[in-house]
């Protein structure tokens, strides 16, 4: 079944140039999506669009089956943004607290402090946000969303900035959420960590999909996901 299903979307913030074209894809249940594009290609406001942060203007999203817009298809999925803004009069604890109320769920944070230890954050979780580092609110997103655990997660460059460690760490909670039937849909520029993670990868260049390939067959054809993308941006009018 598909988690996430995007039709024919478009988008203009002016009314005059379309910044999304006719954008069509899924995300399949226990699948790892990669989304990459050149600055300005259009990837944050698709992701916008699918978390009706901005109102749709044209085609149709539908996340779990649910009419995007739906509370229904609100708690199917969770938006780790690609910057670090928490609330920082908050602690983890009750930072993790709240959103698992938004989800409707009284979160087990036992499962968040054991995750807040392996992610090298021992003995943080009570300290107010306000003094955690860059990397330390990042994987503060993680673990929210890992022990929400909606069956769909979509990263906006969250893991800009973690050590290579929690990246490491990161990366294999990552097969875990897909081993279980969940699903991932991960915006970056960092194209090693697509080709060690995602099944396919979906290229956005001025507003277009340009491919939506599995990620070894596009490593076969090119060598890897950063020559197929040089390749393009080389070959292509554009
Ligand atoms: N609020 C806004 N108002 C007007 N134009 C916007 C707004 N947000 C984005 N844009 C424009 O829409 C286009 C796509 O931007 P978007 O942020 O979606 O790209 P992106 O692929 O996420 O880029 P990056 O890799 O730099 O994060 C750009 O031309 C950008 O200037």
């Amino acid at each position: 079944m598909s988690l996430l299903n995007v039709n024919d979307v478009s988008y203009s913030y002016d009314g005059i140039v379309n910044v999304l074209l006719d954008v069509s894809f899924t995300v399949e249940e226990g699948t790892i999506v990669g989304l990459v594009g050149p600055n300005g290609s259009g990837k944050s406001t698709l992701i916008k669009n699918i978390f009706d942060l901005v109102r749709l203007q044209s085609g149709s999203i539908r996340i779990g089956g649910h009419e995007h817009a739906r509370p229904e298809a609100k708690k199917q999925a969770i938006y780790l943004s690609s910057n670090d803004y928490l609330p920082e009069f908050l602690t983890a604890r009750e930072y993790i607290s709240m959103m698992g109320k938004l989800f409707g769920l009284d979160v087990d944070h036992g499962e968040a402090l054991g995750l807040f230890r392996k992610f090298a954050m021992e003995g943080r979780y009570d300290d107010l946000i306000e003094d955690y580092s860059h990397g330390m609110r990042k994987k503060t997103q993680l673990v929210s969303a890992l022990v929400i655990r909606p069956p769909l997660l979509v990263i906006d460059e969250t893991l800009n900035g973690i050590d290579i460690e929690a990246l490491h760490l990161a990366e294999g909670e990552f097969r875990k959420v897909r081993d279980e039937g969940r699903s991932v849909l991960l915006c970056t520029h960092d194209f090693a960590v697509l080709e060690r993670l995602a099944d396919r990868t979906l290229f956005l260049d001025l507003g277009y999909v340009v491919r939506d390939e599995q990620t070894k067959d596009l490593v076969e054809e090119h060598g890897s996901v950063a020559a197929m993308v040089f390749d393009y941006l080389e070959t292509s009018e554009r």
